[in-house]
């Protein structure tokens, strides 16, 4: 029988390339919020225990009120995050007990996840240790100097681009976070500061689909992964 699985959804960032007054997580996608969207699909999931959201120190109380308001009844506490993802996981990680022996952590802006792909990353990283969704690198892509001088081209079969859910052994991700604390160490994802700890980390392929809203030409695509989604949803 599988142990308890919490999750984390980080939403405390400031969305600066999205240049948007609104923070983006908080934008409107098919009449609510691009947030809600994302924890409505994780609080229909039969594998998740708990919910804790980490968003910014003046988004606490609108937070809560989608709680209600949505019915997102696995939501179990609203926290507030840090200046970079790193504090925001960090702290959400530290609200589960060790009752919890699973935990994944996902982007409150990347709301076009499925629940299969979720329940793919999960099974993986009960395998591994971990796991994380990605999809394969369309492009050639070039490793350049700071004057743009061309110093080498990775061979795409070996590249993907990494998305969220990251999955992992709680106490195994809680030790990472502490070792990259202690260290100073900053990592633009969770895997990263578990692979520097030793842990085995295996990609799982995802969809194109789950897109991180990110910058302004990400919201028209988004409106239409939306409408195509639910299209298929009433199928
Ligand atoms: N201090 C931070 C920074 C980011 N995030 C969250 O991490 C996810 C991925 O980050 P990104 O898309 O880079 O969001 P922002 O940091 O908001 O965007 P930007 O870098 O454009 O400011 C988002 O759900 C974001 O809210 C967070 O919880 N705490
Ligand atoms: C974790 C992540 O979503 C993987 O793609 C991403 O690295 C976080 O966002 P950022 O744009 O790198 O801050």
């Amino acid at each position: 029988m599988m142990g308890k699985l919490g999750v984390v959804i980080v939403a405390a960032g400031k969305g600066s390339r999205m240049r948007t007054a609104e923070s983006k997580q908080y934008l409107p996608l098919g009449g609510k919020p691009i947030l809600v969207h994302t924890l409505e699909t994780w609080n229909r999931l039969e594998e998740v225990d708990s919910i804790v959201l980490v968003v910014g120190e003046n988004d606490l109380s609108r937070c809560q009120a989608y709680i209600e308001q949505y019915g997102l009844v696995k939501v179990r506490q609203v926290i507030m995050g840090g200046e970079e993802r790193q504090a925001s996981v960090h702290a959400g990680l530290r609200t589960f007990s060790e009752d919890y022996e699973w935990v994944m952590v996902h982007d409150g802006v990347r709301p076009f996840v499925r629940p299969e792909q979720v329940r793919a990353c999960l099974r993986q990283a009960m395998e591994s240790g971990g796991a994380v969704l990605a999809v394969p690198v369309k492009d050639t892509i070039k490793v350049a100097d700071s004057d743009g001088w061309i110093q080498s081209t990775p061979d795409r079969r070996s590249l993907w681009a990494i998305q969220t859910p990251q999955a992992f052994r709680l106490s195994s991700l809680k030790q990472a976070y502490e070792q990259a604390e202690k260290e100073g160490f900053l990592g633009t994802d969770d895997a990263m500061l578990a692979e520097r700890i030793g842990l085995k980390v295996r990609v799982v392929e995802g969809s194109y689909e789950n897109i991180k809203i990110t910058t302004p030409e990400d919201l028209p695509w988004a409106e239409d992964l939306m409408r195509r989604s639910r299209e298929r949803d009433n199928r």
